[in-house]
């Protein structure tokens, strides 16, 4: 049986066409449904629907075998997990955003109040820069926050810049670009290879053009030797 932890919100109604067109179970899996757990026991998957930012403590811990979750989280998180496709849904950027015309740093006291949902990016981006930061950590609705005097920047998720616009906030840089990932337990890869391998290979073939398999987290902490031989065949990214 293979469990596979699927994020809830955003990126579920994009990611159950992939896995119907990847040949994977799918149905009574709505985007609307309150279950949590989808169990299709001939086909020897069950779905785990689960928060986003939660996906990867269960494929890291072994909850699950396998997950799908944005690149946003990863770089945040940086889990211990291998990050073998990109699904190329849930294309993002995590950006710095300021209100308009607060835009220079000079208006700014020594140390900037930044909100975001992502202090560790955002903790080694200004110290990269040498700029003091005082993070903010919240939850959602962070354009909120320099219009309420709470921050001075934000560093948040931008699709089509609308949510900045009607804040009347303005990009000042594009920290990373973020799609959906599939992630792999260490482990499961090993005693379910075959199972693992075969939902790869599907989704892959939904997503022409890509196939690496990177380890994800822990700054990018490579394959054991047999792992990488096992896939060296099929994914010469590892090799
Ligand atoms: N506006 C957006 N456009 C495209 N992708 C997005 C957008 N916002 C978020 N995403 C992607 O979808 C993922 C899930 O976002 P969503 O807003 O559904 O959950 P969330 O509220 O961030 O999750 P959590 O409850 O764990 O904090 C993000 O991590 C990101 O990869
Ligand atoms: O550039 P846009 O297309 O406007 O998209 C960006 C918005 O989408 C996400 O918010 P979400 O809807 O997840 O709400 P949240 O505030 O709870 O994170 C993100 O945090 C931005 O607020």
């Amino acid at each position: 049986m293979l469990t596979i932890a699927l994020s809830k919100g955003k990126l579920l109604g994009q990611t159950l066409p992939l896995f119907a067109e990847a040949g994977y179970p799918t149905k009574d899996l709505t985007e609307d449904s309150r279950r949590l757990v989808f169990t299709y026991g001939d086909r020897g998957i069950t779905y785990l629907i689960v928060r986003p930012s939660d996906v990867p403590a269960y494929v890291e811990h072994g909850a699950a075998d396998i997950g799908v979750v944005g690149k946003d989280v990863l770089l945040e998180q940086n889990p211990d997990v291998y990050e073998p496709v990109d699904l190329k849904i849930g294309a993002c950027r995590l950006s710095v955003a300021a209100l308009r015309g607060q835009e220079s740093r000079s208006r700014l006291s020594s140390k900037v109040r930044v909100a975001t949902k992502y202090p560790t990016i955002t903790e080694r981006y200004f110290n990269q820069k040498g700029i003091p930061v005082e993070i903010i950590k919240l939850y959602g609705s962070i354009e909120l926050a320099p219009v309420l005097g709470l921050a001075d920047r934000i560093v948040d998720l931008v699709e089509t810049g609308n949510t900045l616009k009607a804040h009347d906030l303005v990009e000042i840089d594009v920290i990373a670009r973020s799609t959906a990932r599939l992630i792999v337990n260490r482990a499961s890869l090993k005693l379910k290879y075959q199972a693992v391998m075969s939902l790869l290979e599907a989704l892959r073939r939904t997503r022409p053009g890509d196939g690496k398999m990177v380890a994800a987290g822990r700054g990018g902490k490579r394959p054991r030797s047999a792992e990488r031989g096992a896939l060296a065949g099929r994914d010469r990214s590892l090799a």
